[in-house]
């Protein structure tokens, strides 16, 4: 479990987080969701420790991880695994040499066998078995994030951190690389964050979602009860998509979603 308190931070005088509390739980995936420039990634990078904040605290699992001693944070952030927004695979190393980076950075015992056995792990696991000597310009970016979930899964992580995963995708490949996520989530017990302006992924994976706006948390709940707020902000947004416009309208009438 991840908990944030009172997170602000500022860029030259221009404060995006204006003291936003949360609690991330375990096993479950957690949405920062919004419109563009609300402070989303912002927080993301702040509670992974890629910014700073300039107020408030994060622990991890009861671990403190705001200005605590250098080597505890570097603890910490060994059970991070991050799936970054244009995946970040290393162009010059194969799929295989990016899966293995982190265990080569993190996990210095681990023998060459080893390191491959996890590798051809976390490689099957994201469906991409026979891809091992593939260049990332050889791949779709569908694949490439099933990559980039490969990468960021393979040091056991505990903690997941995903950026817009499903930006650049169609449709359907963006369902299964939530499907994914979500899949993993649970089956490794993961606390998971997930950046997302994505209302599919909402109602594919949304365990609990945080809404900002203007950088404050303005509604938290789950997909269960995101269509029946009176946060204008959050109403605003959801509805800008007609299909959630035809989805609020078939539960008002008693139907059911899933049939829609
Ligand atoms: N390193 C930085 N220096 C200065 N300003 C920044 C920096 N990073 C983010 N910002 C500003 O903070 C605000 C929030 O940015 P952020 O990237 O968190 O938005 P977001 O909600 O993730 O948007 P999007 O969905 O478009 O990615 C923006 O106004 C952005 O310009």
């Amino acid at each position: 479990m991840i908990e944030i308190h009172n997170i602000h931070k500022s860029f030259n005088g221009v404060e995006v987080l204006k003291g936003i509390d949360g609690v991330f739980e375990t096993g479950k995936t957690t949405l920062l969701l919004g419109a563009s420039g609300t402070g989303k990634s912002v927080l993301l990078q702040c509670i992974v420790g890629l910014l700073k904040p300039d107020l408030g605290s994060i622990t991890y699992d009861g671990k403190v991880f705001t200005n605590n001693r250098l080597d505890l944070k570097q603890e910490i952030r060994r059970k991070i695994g991050m799936l970054f927004q244009g995946s970040a695979l290393f162009d010059s190393m194969t799929v295989q040499e990016n899966v293995e980076f982190p265990l080569k950075m993190l996990t210095p015992d681990m023998t060459r066998d080893e390191r491959m056995e996890r590798v051809d792990f976390c490689l099957k696991r994201v469906g991409l078995e026979a891809a091992h000597k593939k260049m990332p310009s050889e791949l779709s970016g569908g694949m490439k994030k099933r990559v980039g979930i490969a990468r960021a899964i393979a040091p056991n992580c505990t903690y997941l951190f995903c950026d817009e995963p499903n930006s650049g995708l169609d449709p359907l490949t963006s369902i299964k690389i939530d499907e994914l996520i979500y899949e993993i989530t649970k089956e490794y017990n993961i606390t998971t964050v997930i950046v997302t302006h994505d209302m599919n992924s909402v109602i594919e994976i949304g365990d609990h979602i945080m809404f900002l706006h203007d950088g404050l948390k303005v509604w938290e709940g789950s997909k269960d009860n995101i269509m029946d707020t009176n946060v204008k902000d959050l109403n605003n947004f959801i509805f800008a998509n007609s299909l959630m416009r035809a989805a609020k309208r078939v539960e008002d009438e008693g139907g059911e979603i899933d049939k829609l």
